[in-house]
């Protein structure tokens, strides 16, 4: 087991040791992390064998305290550290550490989960020790062969997961200069990163098999599956259109001329290459932020809720008496034409926990034929399995399980497609929004 050392040489907070994946795909090879603490150079050179000196590093500079509920994909986004507010010094109530202000100057009160992992929160909130992206992490980046992230989704290091191999026979030059260490510590820190945040925030890297935690799954017989991937809890499936057209032109009617349609502008100034509209059910007055932009909730009117029930009589079945859980709220995107798209992303805001328990989300399309990707995410295997699913108008499908914790999905571009599309996300928010001022009413 890799021995990770406490940076902030307080408490209990950090683990000993932290479950390691096996492996991280990069662009160039496979970096590898074995228990035993093999790692091997992305350029498969050398192997730097177990007893190879390790060490924790604080790589960059600046230490700030991560919103965990930032961090559920691992990679966290810049932008949601500045937000954070400042937190005054603070006992915790499990270990009775006493957080000093100055030390972290950053780290939020609420940072955590209400409903996460039972721990101590100040704890929680101590360890996730946040640096900023280093030259060490671009070496990294430029050896994956770009990335997934945006340019704004900096990197950042854990000072807990990044490591020094002190000795290396490889002589390998990176395309910057960096050597072979370097980018072996790179990729290890960003692998130790990761799973440690999972393991924070997750608490488990491998899900809970549907025997250990059973999963109510919308799949009938009707509905055909695309992703069944129990290893990972993730599940998706399809049902082709089984309204008729006269329903079909009702709800485009409504549909496209009711809501209030917005077009905000997302961070870096561009339009959402989108409209949209957030709708919640009454009584809940969660908003909705994701991508910078910030969705006021719309009680869902008849014309919306006509539509649900129509789609969750059909997902239930004539013959299935279980009640399927209704969903809470709804968001709408409009897109114009082929030029509009939704890049890959998952649905694993907050609100959602979607990277914390199992979620249920049920997309129907309407007008324009368009294609659904999704991928699983990098980190989770040497493989990047990718499905595409053609959606028709009147076109159902589902996301359930941890899928929004190891998938990604996308609408992209389609520059040939000149006819408008609007499709509907039907999600729970369980996670209700509790911060003073936007309190919802549905918060415990
Ligand atoms: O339009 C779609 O099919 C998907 C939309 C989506 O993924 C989203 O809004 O989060
Ligand atoms: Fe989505």
């Amino acid at each position: 087991m890799v021995r990770v050392l406490d940076p902030v040489r307080h408490g209990r907070a950090i683990r000993d040791s932290v479950p390691f994946p096996s492996h991280v795909v990069t662009g160039k090879g496979t970096a590898c992390i074995f228990d035993d603490c093999n790692l091997t150079c992305p350029n498969d050179q050398v192997v730097l064998k177990p007893g190879t000196k390790v060490k924790a590093l604080s790589i960059g500079d600046g230490a700030s305290l991560v919103d965990a509920a930032s961090v559920g994909r691992g990679w966290i986004c810049a932008e949601r550290l500045k937000a954070l507010p400042t937190l005054e010094a603070a006992d915790c109530k499990c270990c009775g550490f006493s957080l000093p202000s100055n030390y972290f100057p950053r780290v939020s009160r609420d940072c955590l989960y209400e409903k996460g992992p039972a721990m101590c929160r100040l704890c929680e909130s101590a360890v996730l020790v946040a640096m900023q992206r280093s030259a060490a992490v671009d070496s990294f980046l430029a050896l994956a062969g770009g990335s997934d992230f945006k340019p704004w989704e900096t990197f950042i290091l854990a000072n807990v997961g990044s490591f020094t191999v002190e000795s290396s026979t490889c002589d390998y030059f990176g395309p910057h200069g960096q050597t072979c260490v370097d980018v072996c510590s790179a990729v290890a820190a960003v692998v130790a990163f990761q799973s440690w945040l999972w393991y924070v925030t997750c608490r488990t890297q491998k899900e809970l098999t549907l025997r250990e935690r059973p999963l109510r799954l919308i799949v009938g017989t009707r509905l055909k599956p695309v992703i069944s991937d129990a290893s990972t809890r993730s599940f998706s499936s399809y049902l082709s259109c089984p309204f008729s057209s006269e329903q079909l032109e009702t709800w485009w009617c409504n549909a496209s001329t009711r809501p209030c349609w917005e077009q905000p502008e997302v961070k870096g100034g561009a339009l959402l290459p989108r409209y949209a509209a957030w709708y919640v059910r009454p009584g809940c007055s969660c908003a909705y932020d994701f991508s910078g932009t910030h969705w006021a909730p719309q009680d869902m009117p008849e014309w919306l809720l006509d539509i649900e029930d129509a789609v969750w009589k059909e997902l239930v079945g004539p013959c299935d008496s279980d009640e399927l859980v209704k969903p809470n709220s709804c968001l709408l995107n409009y897109y114009a034409n082929g030029t509009h798209s939704v890049d890959w992303h998952a649905d694993d805001e907050p609100i959602f926990e979607g990277t914390l328990r199992d979620c249920c989300i049920v997309s129907l399309s309407l007008g324009a034929t368009r294609y659904f990707d999704m991928r699983r995410r990098r980190i989770c295997g040497p493989q990047r399995e990718q499905v595409r699913v053609k959606l028709n108008g009147g076109d159902i499908i589902t996301m359930e399980g941890m899928l929004q914790k190891h998938w990604q999905h996308r609408v992209p571009r389609e520059p040939g497609v000149d006819a408008p599309r609007i499709n509907f996300t039907w999600r729970t928010i369980v996670a209700h929004r509790s911060e003073e001022g936007t309190r919802c009413p549905c918060s415990v």
